[in-house]
């Protein structure tokens, strides 16, 4: 055999390798710990359990800032007495990566398989074929990984092509969207599973008056997974496109190295927020958005539906403002932030979730609030910004949660 015929060979190989089509979201689920609290007794509780009452000025502060989130719930891992059990979480500084540890290894694949046993039951096909695994979280680290454990949970084929993305921070949600586009359409009758699942367990820390930004992230996560199913070339006798992913882009902004930190230490994920990160967002926003949809012939925002990581609400609000978009644009975003919190990675596919489900009980003609095309942003630590476009399906069939 020469070497040219080695090549061509080669070429006809690879050319049966990849799908024809985009890839599509094909089912959604979404889990959360039973337990939960209500923003409003946050501050009593926060300052209660971790043994501050004393400082009373602090505590006023948390309410107003607790208050201003718009967060009226979150579901919480975390109970009174466990944490009665375990000070050394209660304290703004003491070791405690093992406590956390212990409990974020076994509960991160648990909530993650709660998640993605409803997306595999309204997706309709058996676990066997499920080819690959993307497994994402900023809860924890471990080897083998939540990845490896979800699936032993789920029964899946020792031979699933995994990917465990552990510390991506909240970016990882438009992350997993681009790593699974890019996986469905390079591998024909390829279908992913992609699991993004969050326990707040690694970020609570105690009050300190020297370190406001810590406080602000205890007012603002809270615990949730979400799952989705990608696959191109759906069979549509038994599968029901939601969402095509059709372009994504990932792009660091200019000097916000430090405007959002996270790094895990015995004490535990700490959190570094700089009070300027939702105007360094809203800067740069509209740059990003023409870079990502102009390609594709789409230059009026408010043509398009969204879906915005609600890192706080006033990342919303400035990007709202900046853009000048209407008043209900960011309503599923919106929506997911005062229901749940900030989930980290596992909140813009609650937001997705959400607006295929209010489109289709508001008998809107397609999965994107009745519009064609829409627009997916992640913000994470770098000032890392994931941007992703998607095209909406008719509204049609598949099962109605929440
Ligand atoms: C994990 C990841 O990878 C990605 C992420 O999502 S990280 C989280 C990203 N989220 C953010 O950056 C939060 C954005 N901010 C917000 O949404 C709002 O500021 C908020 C809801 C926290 C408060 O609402 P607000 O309307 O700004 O209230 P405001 O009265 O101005 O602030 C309350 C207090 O908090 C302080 N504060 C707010 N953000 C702060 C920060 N980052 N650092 C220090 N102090 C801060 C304010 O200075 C103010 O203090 P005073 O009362 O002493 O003046």
């Amino acid at each position: 055999m020469t070497s040219f015929q080695k090549v061509a060979d080669i070429e006809k190989f690879r050319e049966t390798q990849g799908a024809q089509g985009v890839a599509t979201i094909l089912a959604i689920g979404t889990a959360n710990p039973s337990n939960y609290i209500m923003q409003a007794d946050y501050p009593d509780f926060y300052f209660r359990v971790t043994n501050s009452e004393h400082m009373v000025n602090l505590k006023n502060k948390f309410k107003r800032i607790c208050d201003n989130t718009m967060i009226v719930k979150r579901s919480m891992l975390l109970t009174e007495e466990f944490l009665n059990d375990n000070p050394n979480m209660c304290e703004y500084t003491s070791p405690s990566f093992n406590t956390r540890q212990d409990l974020l290894i076994t509960e991160v694949p648990k909530l993650g398989k709660l998640a993605a046993t409803q997306a595999i039951d309204e997706w309709g096909l058996p676990t066997s074929k499920i080819t690959h695994l993307i497994f994402c979280t900023t809860s924890g680290i471990d080897m083998p990984g939540a990845d490896y454990q979800l699936t032993k949970l789920l029964s899946l084929s020792p031979s699933v092509k995994r990917l465990m993305m552990y510390q991506q921070g909240c970016s990882g949600g438009g992350m997993v969207l681009r790593l699974a586009k890019d996986i469905a359409e390079n591998n024909k009758g390829s279908r992913v599973l992609v699991v993004c699942s969050e326990i707040m367990a690694s970020i609570f820390h105690g009050p300190s008056p020297n370190h406001i930004d810590t406080l602000v992230g205890q007012a603002l996560f809270g615990d949730g997974a979400a799952a989705i199913i990608v696959g191109s070339d759906p069979d549509l006798a038994v599968e029901h496109p939601l969402f095509e992913i059709v372009s994504t882009n990932q792009t660091i902004i200019p000097d916000t190295e430090t405007a959002i930190k996270l790094h895990l230490r015995e004490d535990g994920l700490k959190l570094h927020l700089d009070k300027d990160a939702p105007k360094m967002i809203s800067k740069n926003i509209e740059n990003i958005l023409t870079q990502a949809v102009c390609p594709l012939g789409l230059s009026d925002w408010n043509s398009l539906f969204w879906i915005v990581h609600p890192g706080g609400r006033r990342i919303l609000d400035e990007v709202e403002l900046k853009l000048n978009l209407d008043k209900q644009k960011l309503r599923a975003s919106r929506h997911v932030l005062r229901e749940y919190g900030n989930m980290t990675s596992a909140c813009v596919l609650f937001i997705i979730n959400e607006m295929r489900n209010k489109s289709l009980k508001d008998g809107k003609s397609t999965t994107g609030e009745g519009l064609d095309w829409g627009v997916l942003f992640g913000f994470g630590p770098g000032l890392t910004v994931e941007t992703v476009v998607l095209h909406s399906k008719p509204s049609t069939i598949n099962r109605i949660d929440n």
